[in-house]
């Protein structure tokens, strides 16, 4: 019975050992047929695929298994964007200067050979009151500047023509005006800049350089998108904002763009920003219109922190056409300086002269091109330097 009893649980002890021999081989088999987790860096498994006969476009091939498990993806972060490094002022400058001279050449040099003849008689005054017309001079300021020069050059016996005219011409545009911006607050409050004018002048653009000019400097920069009538100038402006790292505020299309520019005010505050630059809409149909909003504008951004400098941005191509906008706006804001735009495309610099004495603010940025540093201080002296170049 006892030997009966140990041949049993040999039996089963047996059995057991060969049950769990079996159960081990098929999990380790199972085990090393699974794929292992993605490895950074791991060259990616490639399936050679059998060489089969072609198959008919449309039909249907079915994988001989099913996959056991969804490709693992790995998603890269998007690596961020390198920002903009903006042109420092000087190297701008000597290169705007040149295109400067090239663009209002046929002004100063149609005065200098007026000026130079061996006689000036009367048919020649005029022909330089002429020169001065057209180049949008304006009416007084050619009386004005024309008989200075008569006095100089014949009356008082003349001298150098060119450097007689130079002097004058400074004198006419103001060489001791201040024409720095004002973009810094008082206290920890940031600097406000807002910027209006017509659609289309080249104020998103001017919002966008001056944002560089400020970032070369090393200030700390909020952009407001107030101009919510056109959703592309949003963002236009947001992607001048991204090549230099600059935040932007916006608001939806249609949006109050008092509450645009509050936001862009208050997150400036926040963030201990030196300047807020304030994008606005400038749609001339209804001067009341334009004064409610642009008056709101101001009035409610004042409520966190004061405008520090209202510009006026001017297309120098339209002429007359860009003075009678200039004073609507001036009567619709207080406006501190004039930025004249696409200078680089018109002939007529004389809309400096004339424009300052329209609404007596100075010019105090002059738009030299599309291109993203193309815009640079006014400067009289070397302004009238390209002119006479
Ligand atoms: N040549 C030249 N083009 C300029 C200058 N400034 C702006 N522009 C161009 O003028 C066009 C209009 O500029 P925007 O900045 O869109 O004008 P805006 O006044 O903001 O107009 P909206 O966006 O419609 O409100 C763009 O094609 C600019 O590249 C400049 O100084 N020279």
């Amino acid at each position: 019975m006892d030997s009966m009893l140990s041949l049993i649980i040999g039996i089963a002890v047996v059995a057991c050992l060969l049950v769990g021999l079996v159960v081990g081989l098929v999990v380790s088999s199972r085990r090393g047929s699974r794929p292992g987790p993605p490895v950074e860096g791991d060259a990616p498994a490639t399936t050679v695929p059998p060489a089969q006969a072609p198959v008919e476009p449309d039909a249907e091939v079915v994988p001989d298994e099913a996959p056991t498990q969804a490709p693992v993806e790995t998603v890269e972060e998007p690596a961020a964007p390198a920002l903009d490094v903006p042109e420092p002022a000087s190297s701008r400058l000597v290169r705007l200067r040149q295109r400067l001279a090239g663009s209002q050449n046929a002004l100063g040099k149609g005065l200098l050979a007026l000026l130079s003849r061996d006689r000036i008689d009367e048919d020649t005054w005029e022909s330089i009151e002429d020169t001065l017309l057209t180049a949008d001079v304006g009416v007084a300021a050619t009386t004005e500047l024309v008989e200075k020069l008569r006095t100089r050059l014949r009356v008082e016996g003349g001298g150098d023509a060119r450097q007689v005219l130079r002097e004058e011409l400074v004198a006419l545009i103001g060489a001791d005006v201040d024409r720095s911006l004002s973009v810094s607050g008082a206290g920890e409050d940031p600097g406000v800049v807002l910027v209006v004018g017509v659609n289309g002048a080249g104020k998103t653009t001017t919002v966008g350089k001056i944002a560089r000019i400020l970032v070369a400097e090393q200030r700390s920069v909020v952009l407001g998108a107030a101009d919510t009538f056109r959703a592309a100038a949003a963002e236009q402006l947001t992607t001048w904002g991204d090549r230099v790292g600059v935040p932007v505020v916006r608001g939806e299309e249609g949006s109050d763009p008092a509450a645009v520019a509050y936001r862009a005010v208050d997150a400036g505050a926040e963030q201990g920003a030196d300047t807020v630059l304030v994008d606005t809409a400038g749609r001339l149909q209804n001067k009341k219109g334009l004064m409610d909003e642009l008056g709101k504008v101001k009035r409610v951004v004042e409520k966190k922190a004061a405008v520090t400098e209202t510009l006026l941005v001017l297309d120098a191509t339209t002429g007359q056409n860009g003075l009678i906008q200039a004073r609507v706006f001036a009567e619709a804001v207080d406006v501190s300086g004039i930025v004249l735009t696409k200078l680089d495309g018109s002939a007529k610099g004389g809309i400096v002269v004339a424009v300052q004495r329209e609404l007596g603010v100075p010019v105090k940025l002059v738009g030299l091109g599309e291109g993203a540093d193309d815009l640079a201080p006014f400067e009289p002296g070397a302004f009238v330097d390209a002119l006479l170049s």
